[in-house]
Order: C-alpha cells, then sequence, then structure tokens
C-alpha cells in the first residue's frame, strides 16, 4: 500500500514518496558524517597496514658469537670434498632399515658402526673422545672440552632408515647409486638416508674427524648420540641413550645446555611473495596418534551384496574425515612466528599482509590451506595410512579396518581431535592406538644463545637465507630428549624446494655434493660457535685476589647492598668461577681465581623468556636453588647485581680492555 503523502515533514524525519525521500538537514548531515566516518576508518585502516608494512622490523638480530667476520672453515678441496661425498654413498650402501619395532636390520647396523670406525679412525682413537655402545647398536660419544664451566649440549641424528618403497619407481638403486649427475648439471648423492638422515650422522663425523686430526679439541664439552631405530620411534636407541646420557651428565656434575637433532632445513619456494630461502629451525614438535577404525557389517555372497559394506561404512567415514579436516591453529602455535619471521622478506603485498595478521589472519590461514605442505604447520594433520578388508572377490567381508595417524598441533589436544573423529567417521568405530602429545615450544628470541649458535651456523653456510622459528611437522627422537634440556632444535641445512620435500621417505632421495659439504661445514661452524661463551670471556676476565674478595665483602656489608635472595631482577649478573684445574690444552690460561662475567643482552627482548641462555645456568635458578646452599664465603663471586652494586667500588685493576667491558655493563 502506498504511504498518503504528507506536504507537512517534521524536523528531524523523513518521509518518502514514489520513491522520493526527503530528509531533514540533521539527517543528513548525519549519514554524511556516517559515511565520512566509515571512509576515514578505512583509510586510516589502509594507511595503518602501509605502514605497519613499511616499518616492518627484521625480528631475528644476529649476535655476532666473537669475531665471525670471516668465519673459519674446514678445508674443503674438491678433493677432499669428494672424499666426503664418497663417505656418505658408501653409507647408505649399509641396508639399515627400520621396518617395524621388531623387525629392523640389526646385522647391517652392526656393520655400519664397523664403517664408521673405519673411516673415522682418529676420532675413535682420540683422547677426548669417549664412545659408549648403547644397546649394542645405537652411540654415544663424549667430546671432552677443555673448559669445564660450560655445560655441554648434544649433537643427535640417525643411523636407521626406511625402506625403499617402490623400488621401481626410483631412478637410481636407492642403496647403490653412488654420485650422479642429474640433468640440472648438478652432482647428486642418490639414495636411502641421503637427506633422513645418514646426511647427518656422517657431517657430524666428519667435522668430529676433521677437529681430532687438526688437534681442535674443544673448549665446551658436548655429546653425539646416533640412535639406531628412530624411524619406529626411538624406544631401543634414543630413549636408552637418554638413560645413560642422563646418568653420565649427573656423574660429570652437568646439565644439557641445548640439543640439535634433524627436523626442519633450509626451504626455498614455499610461500609464493618470499623469495629468500628460509632457514627454518623446528624450535616445536608435533604430538602423535595413532587411531584404529573398525567397520562391521554382513558377510554375504558377493552376487546379493548388503546395501550397506563394511568396507562401504570404512570410506565413508574415513573420506568423511579427510573432507573435515582438524580446525586450524593459525596464530596460536610456532607458525606465526615462521610468517613473522618471514614478512620483511615478502613483496610489499605480502608484507601488508603479513605485516597485519591481526586482520589478515584469516585471509592467511585460507592461504596456508592450499598446500598440504603449509597447512600441515596450522593445524592437526589426518593422514590414513592403512586400509584393510577382504579376503576373496565374491565374499563381501564382515569388517573392515583402516589406520590414521594424527600429528598434533601444539594447540591441539587429543580429546578434541577425537572427539571431531568420532563425528566424522559416522558408525565407525574409532579407537585411540598409542599417542605422544606435542613437545614444549624452545626459546628462541635473540638473546638465547643457543639459538643463536645454531642460526648463526646456518647463516655461515647459507648468507642468503633468513632465519625463521617454526613447527617441526613430523616427529624426531628428541621426545626422548626433553627431560634433559628444554632448548631443543630440530634442523638440518638440507637445502629443499616444496618438490624435494615429497623426498623424505619418499622416491629418489638425493642430496647434492655443494649441499652435503655444506652439511659437514655446518657441524664444523658449529662446534667452533658453541664455544662462544668462553670466546667472548677474554673481555670479561677479572682476576682476583683473596683479600680483595675479603675487603668486597666487608664493603658489601657496610653498603646499602641489597641481598640478591630477593632481588629477581633479570640484571642481575652471574658470575661462575672456572674450575679450579686448568687445562693445558686450553686457549686460555685459567687459574683458580680467574671468572668468567656472563654477556647480558643490553635490550629487553620481545619473546618471553627469562633465560640468560649462555650456557651458564639461568641467575633466576641459581637464585632460587643454589643461593642458599652455597658456603658464605663463595657467594660474593657467583651473584653480582649490577643496578644494585656500589658504584664506586674499586676492587680490581683492570686492563683497559676490561675496562670497556665492565663500563659497558655496569655503568
Ligand atoms: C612456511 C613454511 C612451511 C614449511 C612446511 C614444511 C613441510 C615439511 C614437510 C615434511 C617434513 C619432512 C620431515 C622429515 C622428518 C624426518 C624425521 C622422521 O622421518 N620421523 C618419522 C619417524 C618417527 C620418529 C619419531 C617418532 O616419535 C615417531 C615417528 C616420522 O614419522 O615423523
Amino acid at each position: 500500500m502506498m504511504r498518503k503523502h504528507s506536504s507537512h515533514i517534521e524536523a528531524g524525519s523523513s518521509s518518502c514518496c514514489s520513491g522520493t525521500c526527503y530528509c531533514s538537514k540533521k539527517v543528513k548531515v548525519t549519514i554524511c558524517v556516517v559515511i565520512w566516518t566509515v571512509i576515514a576508518v578505512i583509510v586510516a585502516l589502509i594507511l595503518a597496514v602501509i605502514i605497519k608494512a613499511a616499518t616492518l622490523q627484521e625480528l631475528f638480530e644476529r649476535m655476532e658469537l666473537g669475531a665471525r667476520d670471516d668465519p673459519v672453515f674446514m678445508s674443503a678441496t674438491e678433493q677432499e670434498i669428494l672424499e666426503r661425498s664418497q663417505r656418505l654413498v658408501d653409507a647408505i650402501s649399509y641396508r639399515t632399515i627400520s621396518f617395524s619395532g621388531t623387525n629392523l636390520s640389526l646385522e647391517a647396523m652392526t656393520d655400519f658402526g664397523t664403517f664408521l670406525e673405519r673411516v673415522f679412525p682418529n676420532l675413535h682413537d682420540s683422547d677426548f673422545v669417549t664412545f659408549t655402545p648403547i644397546n649394542t647398536y645405537s652411540r654415544l660419544y663424549r667430546i671432552e672440552g677443555t673448559e669445564k664451566t660450560l655445560n655441554p649440549y648434544l649433537l643427535c641424528a640417525h643411523m636407521d632408515v626406511v625402506p625403499e618403497g617402490d623400488f621401481d619407481l626410483w631412478t637410481h638403486d636407492p642403496f647403490d647409486a653412488g654420485i650422479v649427475t642429474e640433468s640440472d648439471g648438478q652432482d647428486y648423492i642418490f639414495g636411502r638416508g641421503a637427506i633422513d638422515d645418514k646426511h647427518a650422522v656422517l657431517g657430524i663425523m666428519e667435522a668430529l674427524e676433521y677437529k681430532v686430526v687438526n688437534k681442535e679439541q674443544p673448549k665446551r664439552t658436548f655429546y653425539i648420540g646416533f640412535g639406531h631405530d628412530e624411524e619406529v620411534s626411538g624406544y631401543l636407541g634414543a630413549a636408552e641413550i637418554s638413560i645413560t646420557l642422563e646418568k653420565m651428565l649427573k656423574d660429570n656434575g652437568e646439565e644439557l645446555d641445548f640439543l640439535l637433532d634433524e627436523g626442519m632445513f633450509v626451504v626455498a619456494d614455499i610461500i609464493p611473495g618470499i623469495n629468500v630461502p628460509l632457514i627454518y629451525i623446528g624450535v616445536a614438535e608435533k604430538g602423535w596418534a595413532v587411531v584404529d577404525l573398525d567397520a562391521e557389517g554382513d558377510q554375504v555372497h558377493s552376487s546379493t551384496p548388503p546395501l550397506e559394506s563394511s568396507i562401504g561404512i570404512l570410506a565413508h567415514g574415513v573420506a568423511n574425515m579427510e573432507d573435515n579436516k582438524q580446525p586450524s591453529m593459525f596464530g596460536k602455535g610456532p607458525e606465526i612466528d615462521t610468517l613473522r619471521y618471514a614478512a620483511p622478506h615478502a613483496t610489499f603485498l605480502l608484507k601488508m599482509i603479513l605485516g597485519n595478521l591481526w586482520l589478515f589472519s584469516g585471509l592467511v590461514s585460507s592461504a596456508l590451506e592450499l598446500s598440504s605442505q603449509t597447512d600441515s604447520i596450522q593445524r592437526t594433520t589426518t593422514a590414513v595410512t592403512i586400509f584393510n578388508a577382504g579376503v576373496k572377490e565374491n565374499v563381501v567381508p564382515s569388517q573392515a579396518h583402516a589406520v590414521v595417524n594424527h600429528r598434533i598441533h601444539p594447540s591441539d589436544n587429543l580429546e578434541d581431535v577425537l572427539e571431531l573423529d568420532r563425528e566424522n567417521a559416522d558408525r565407525v568405530k574409532v579407537t585411540l592406538r598409542d599417542s605422544f602429545p606435542p613437545s614444549e615450544v624452545s626459546s628462541y628470541s635473540n638473546d638465547v644463545i643457543p639459538f643463536q649458535i645454531v642460526v648463526n651456523s646456518a647463516l655461515e653456510v647459507f648468507p642468503d637465507a633468513k632465519p625463521v622459528p617454526g613447527l617441526m611437522v613430523a616427529n624426531t627422537d628428541t621426545f626422548h630428549y626433553k627431560n634433559l634440556t628444554d632448548k631443543i632444535y630440530r634442523f638440518t641445512p638440507v637445502y629443499n624446494l616444496p618438490e624435494d620435500i615429497a623426498r623424505f621417505h619418499g622416491i629418489d632421495e638425493r642430496i647434492s655434493v655443494d649441499i652435503y659439504s655444506k652439511v659437514v661445514q655446518f657441524y664444523y661452524r658449529l662446534m667452533v660457535n658453541a664455544d662462544f661463551d668462553v670466546k667472548i670471556a677474554p673481555t670479561a676476565q677479572v682476576e682476583v685476589k683473596p683479600e680483595e674478595v675479603e675487603e668486597f665483602l666487608e664493603i658489601l656489608e657496610e653498603s646499602d647492598y641489597e641481598s640478591p635472595i630477593n632481588n629477581t631482577d633479570s640484571n642481575l649478573l652471574p658470575l661462575t668461577k672456572v674450575m679450579e684445574e686448568s687445562d693445558e690444552n686450553s686457549a686460555n690460561e685459567t687459574d683458580s681465581h680467574l671468572m668468567i662475567l656472563q654477556d647480558i643482552p643490553e635490550e629487553p627482548n620481545e619473546n618471553p623468556s627469562n633465560e640468560t641462555d649462555s650456557g651458564l645456568p639461568p641467575s633466576q635458578d641459581i637464585l632460587e636453588e643454589d643461593f642458599d646452599a652455597m658456603p658464605v664465603n663463595e657467594t660474593y663471586s657467583d651473584m653480582l647485581p649490577l643496578e644494585s652494586a656500589p658504584k664506586d667500588l674499586d676492587l680490581y685493576d683492570l686492563t683497559p680492555e676490561e675496562e670497556t667491558f665492565s663500563n659497558r655493563t655496569i655503568d
């Protein structure tokens, strides 16, 4: 019904006739204000997005580990590179295949151990290397450092491999290919284990052999653990190494500072718009669940098939599980920092998106979903790995069985995953067979020295790549080492394009001779960089005589110095006494009065971490656990609060070099 025309329009109201609207001035003004406000908000948003993109800062700040402008590498003549490559080829020829937890290739593993001892004779014969066989086949090495003040670290790798799969699909024999020149003109070491994980086993051994031959005893003690059943979860290898190592650490009064295992890699072209390779360090690892799926139906003659067979019911449930994925956890795990760290290296358009995840996280999550590789970093994955039913072509079977393997995102939980499985599975019975939870996230802030050691070593071999922390989407032996340290990194410097990622456990696994050479150099650089704490010590070393200590204590007593027991200030400067015995091999002469001041990050760090991470115990740990227990005459040297220490104390005669250091930290 048409509204009656009114000639009288009240102020503040409006009226329409035949589609024509009459608005009062006030309404018009209001509409204008609303429209302009909306436009202003949109313009402001666009400006904010552009400004954020234009001012994106690199999140990883490289800490120079000593004088590293010109890092020293292992010598690498063409002949040496070839010999090292040939040793990897030989390593691959040992069929150290793990078929299942109860079907390992133990004879091949024994031979592989003998091979390692034969081709790396010097390290096995070295005074400072101790080898302990674990559970017969796994291997644990202790490399004694010359400095006893630094906590050791652990390098891990595994000696077993998965079966080759479909042999006919391989271009070359997976265990006997040698070095092959491919169509891209590059030489490749082909075969099962080339990137998972014999390159790491051999790379670590090459670096250590070189150090032994060249009498480069490391300053920091470290351990090497090679498991023999990683591919079937490491319960016989890594789990046992972990038990022995825990005991060794305890006996030696050590704590493990950090560990590095296989895992992620250098990856290029994985995100369109990021045109630099990424040094992707796994700082966390997904959890694991194996789920059995069982469907039942009638067993009948195939000439009179049932309306629904057990196979049909199972197929329907499985298809539902694939169609309705577990939900995206984007923004709740390390994947967000993968993108935040990568963002400054993106095209401007992508910078606008990645620099403004508060606005575009939905869009980014949908983009990640476009590839199964990128999708795996943002959600719990569902892989149907086994599907079995039927025994004869004319019998409809009563039972059908499938297995699903989930990798659980760190922000997801098993109960929720199973609930969605049951919803999707419909009439299929869902039973959890086994599981373990996702790992903790290891700290990766810029002041975490172990993270810096790993990243610096990678940057030294891939100077143009950019480091990003991220989620390890598969699993490693690190699960068994989680009690030993909370700083666990998963990385080997293999270079992968997206299509190469399929070579892990896939067909035509290979590594180029050039990249393998970088792998070897990486482990060598890591062993050098891990001695960093000792290297910074010369500027920080202060000799203290006993009478000066007395004087210091007296002054402290007289001053208004606040006890560090109640002081949790992160500026506390821990001092550790160097062990009494000095070592002849050490480049730094030490005596019982020598102390090392730990470097202190000058700026607060973005990432929430209270750790000082220098290889020394964190200051808070000392406060809470050790301080009370310390004899009074030792506490003076172990904890000097920078802020509260009397500034006019003139305890030490400092060299100009020492003074620079002391000014930098204390003033
Ligand atoms: C934006 C960047 C996106 C990057 C996306 C990267 C996708 C990566 C895809 C594949 C990674 C390949 C990982 C290699 C894994 C090597 C270790 C391994 O094979 N583990 C096995 C065996 C295992 C080990 C320990 C366990 O507790 C269970 C199983 C595995 O199945 O995970």
